[in-house]
């Protein structure tokens, strides 16, 4: 494995309940490090395939979410109540299933402005919620990333290398996105890098080979492969799909 900055964990889950447990045992652990210090815990979340498994190990866990504060570690630009937005998937799926969250607990971007005031005003509310490491950034207590096949994370995709090379805004607009919808805000990796854990969901036997590509070879040709964490942790968890050709 090439050098990382970071520790680095690999959770291979044999099937989804166990997937779900190994990302429940993960929130449980940040979560109660939040308490413990005596503050809120800062979740940044992804969408995509995330959305279920996170609904899931919330329902499954029944942890205590009622200091939790919930971000976007990127954002579809799109209004709060389209199909593609980040938000309004995690809020139609927790209305039902997870009623004791509440919309207030949600940190959303203000898409009704223009798209670069959108990602400058993110900026702003995570530099207001969330508090600072040593190094002045905000420190996100867990950021929870998924991959698409592409190794892009976040909006970082493959096609826009000039988005990894970002070192002072901490969240950026996206134009011209490979996936759609085009227009999207993401964090950048001096945000996503500072957090305490950062951790990584991947599911599904075809992300299999750019899981080795990212996780074991570091190729950087893939977004995914610049996560490394300064001071945190980096967790990857992955159902046998993903995870086949890891080996441990
Ligand atoms: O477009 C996006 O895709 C990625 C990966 O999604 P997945 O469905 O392949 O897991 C997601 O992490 C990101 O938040 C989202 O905007």
């Amino acid at each position: 494995m090439p050098n990382r900055k970071c520790s680095f964990n690999v959770s291979l889950a044999e099937s989804e309940d166990k997937l779900i447990d190994s990302l429940s045992n993960l929130l449980r652990r940040c979560s109660e490090q939040a308490k413990d210090r005596k503050t809120n815990f800062s979740l940044g979340l992804s969408g995509g395939s995330l959305v279920q498994l996170l609904t899931k190990a919330l329902r499954s866990s029944r942890l205590d979410t009622s200091n939790w504060e919930f971000f976007f570690c990127d954002e579809r630009y799109v209004a709060d109540d389209h199909s593609d937005s980040t938000y309004c998937a995690y809020r139609t799926e927790w209305l039902s299933q997870l009623p004791d969250i509440l919309d207030l607990q949600f940190v959303k971007a203000d898409t009704t402005k223009p798209l670069d005031e959108c990602a400058a005003d993110y900026e702003t509310k995570v530099k207001v919620k969330v508090g600072n490491s040593p190094s002045n950034l905000p420190q996100f207590d867990l950021l929870l990333l998924g991959m698409g096949p592409d190794g892009h994370t976040c909006s970082l995709f493959p096609e826009q290398p000039a988005t990894l090379e970002e070192t002072s805004r901490l969240v950026i607009p996206i134009r011209n996105s490979p996936k759609p919808p085009p227009e999207r805000i993401t964090f950048t990796l001096p945000l996503i890098n500072n957090a305490r854990d950062v951790a990584f969901v991947v599911t599904g036997a075809s992300k299999s080979d750019v899981v080795k590509r990212v996780f074991v070879e570091q190729d950087k040709q893939f977004p995914a492969a610049w996560v490394d964490p300064t001071s945190g942790q980096l967790t990857l968890i992955v159902d046998a799909g993903a995870g086949s050709q890891i080996k441990l």
